[in-house]
């Protein structure tokens, strides 16, 4: 047998010869399929992949560093013995990690999980629940799953929970990795390691969807768990008509005897002094008695205007997650599994339409599609590009983009200072993301040569011919870069975007 044929790699002693890691692999998947509930599976085990077997040590690979620590810590017994279980003899288990995709946040990331991993009592430590099927059931016969709030009208968000808003239908991508991996462990664990969880990231890219989620699978775990989710606003008008109605005391009861508060847009809670005070204290108290807590919002809280410098912190001294403007093969993704969930056939090439039109907002994308599958349901016409593009009607408006806005894009996704792009320096990382900014002021802009020279430090007209052709052949040859280009381009166009709202508030 060839065995340097065998993907990707190697050697075995006490295996049957013709086995490989490949195999071996996907049968210790199989197995830990069988034994773990579907979103811990699919949050945790099934991105990771195989690297190499030896007779002595399996190696295998997790996405992003926060993955690495979290199986480290929960699933490695659970791997460990389902390789054991599938060669027929123990082997030493290595994790590795993958970089993390969403570099702006990777070192707060990655610090926030060491230091809180160590920080854990591991004796105290209960191992996250391993429930099977913990999917979309929320009603349950015992115990009310949330607590109702009286008199509540004109909340912006509903009070109970989504039922489609479960981990299983969340899509995750390079950009909601490390958020959707953030939920899934404080559903598995919470008042533990990330508390409070801050999500950030844009309008309608699934902040809600994830903190649901983390509510579906708690009470999915613990049916009588106290879960509220309530939105700011909510917050607000309960907290007001408490005041009115001198019911102060069963106000705080009722967001305080809780076990898991779940906050939406919370930087609505902006310049409202009485209710960052009332929150501060709701916040406090939870705490303090170990109960999770999670917030959600468009901005981090160092972004938010007025908010009290003492909540502020709190917010911070969990864990920061964000979410970015999804690539376009997530965004894909997404419209392949709400199509496959409403059991709609959509051909790949009208998925791919959409996808393309809809850069920015999941919510417009899920919308589109539904407008598209109704006019052709109604219309009787083949679902094609040619018979939807009409009705789909994608937000074209042109933006407006400023050399600034490239340039601030570029250093903050590359993670590169802005001074640096602007500088003579040649090292490597800081050339290459200057050449990118060029081709994209190229591409976004409607400046001159010489102009998108100047922006970046004085550089001349042929520099910027010659980088912007070679991002332009790297581009087509290397995916990588392709999608890099994708992502900066969602967000230039995301950023240039919202700008005229930023003025108008
Ligand atoms: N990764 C994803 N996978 C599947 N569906 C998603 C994903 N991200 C967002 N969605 C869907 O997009 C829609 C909008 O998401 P959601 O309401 O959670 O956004 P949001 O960030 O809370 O928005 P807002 O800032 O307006 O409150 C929902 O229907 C949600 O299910």
């Amino acid at each position: 047998m060839n065995v340097s044929a065998l993907t990707p790699s190697i050697v075995l002693a006490k295996m049957p010869v013709d086995i490989s890691l490949e195999t071996v692999w996907n049968q210790v998947l199989e197995l830990l399929e069988s034994q773990l509930s579907r979103p811990t599976y699919e949050g945790w085990i099934k991105t990771v992949v195989a690297e190499e077997l030896t007779t002595e040590r399996l190696t295998i690979r997790t996405p992003h560093p926060f993955a690495k620590n979290w199986l480290h810590k929960y699933y490695f017994q659970n791997i460990n013995s389902a390789v054991a279980e599938i060669l027929g003899y123990p082997v030493e288990i290595h994790i590795v990690s993958s970089p993390n995709p969403n570099s702006s946040n990777e070192a707060l990331v990655e610090d926030e999980s060491d230091r809180t991993t160590l920080q854990v009592d591991e004796a105290d430590d209960p191992k996250p629940s391993d429930l099977k099927n913990s999917d979309t059931k929320t009603s349950s016969a015992k115990a009310p799953v949330l607590l109702p709030l009286p008199e509540i009208s004109n909340a912006p968000k509903n009070s109970t929970l989504n039922a489609k808003y479960v981990f299983t239908r969340f899509v995750v991508g390079a950009t909601n990795r490390m958020a959707h991996a953030a939920a899934l462990a404080v559903a598995e664990s919470p008042g533990r390691e990330f508390n409070p969880l801050f999500l950030c990231g844009g309008v309608g890219l699934g902040k809600t969807h994830l903190m649901q989620a983390i509510a579906h699978y708690r009470l999915e775990i613990d049916p009588a768990a106290r879960i509220f989710y309530v939105s700011t606003e909510q917050f607000t008008n309960d907290l007001i008509t408490a005041i009115r109605k001198d019911s102060m005391q069963s106000f705080r009861e009722h967001y305080r005897d809780i076990d898991m508060i779940l906050v939406d847009d919370i930087q609505f809670i902006e310049g409202k002094e009485y209710t960052q005070e009332e929150f501060f204290h709701t916040f406090n108290t939870l705490y303090e008695s170990g109960k999770q807590i999670i917030l959600a919002s468009d901005r981090p809280p160092n972004q938010i205007p007025k908010l009290q410098e003492r909540l502020c912190s709190r917010f911070s001294m969990g864990l920061i997650a964000d979410i970015q403007v999804p690539d376009l093969e997530t965004r894909m993704a997404i419209l392949q599994k709400k199509a496959e969930y409403e059991n709609l056939r959509i051909p790949s090439d009208v998925i791919h339409y959409i996808a393309a039109s809809y850069t920015s907002n999941i919510r417009e994308l899920e919308g589109a599609l539904v407008r598209a599958v109704a006019y052709i349901s109604i219309s009787g016409l083949p679902m094609t590009i040619e018979n939807v593009a009409p009705v789909l009607n994608p937000p074209k408006e042109p933006v407006e983009v400023s050399a600034e806005m490239v340039l601030d894009v570029v250093a903050e996704l590359m993670n590169i200072d802005l001074a640096d792009l602007q500088s003579n320096s040649r090292r490597r990382e800081i050339s290459q993301a200057r050449q990118v900014a060029m081709y994209l002021m190229r591409q976004h802009t409607n400046l001159s040569l010489p102009k998108i020279g100047e922006a970046l430090g004085g550089k001349d007209h042929t520099t910027v011919m010659y980088s912007c052709d070679k991002v332009t052949q790297l581009q087509a040859k290397d995916a990588d870069t392709a999608q890099l280009i994708r992502q900066l381009s969602d967000r230039i166009y995301f950023v240039a975007q919202s700008q005229p709202k930023a003025n108008k508030a």
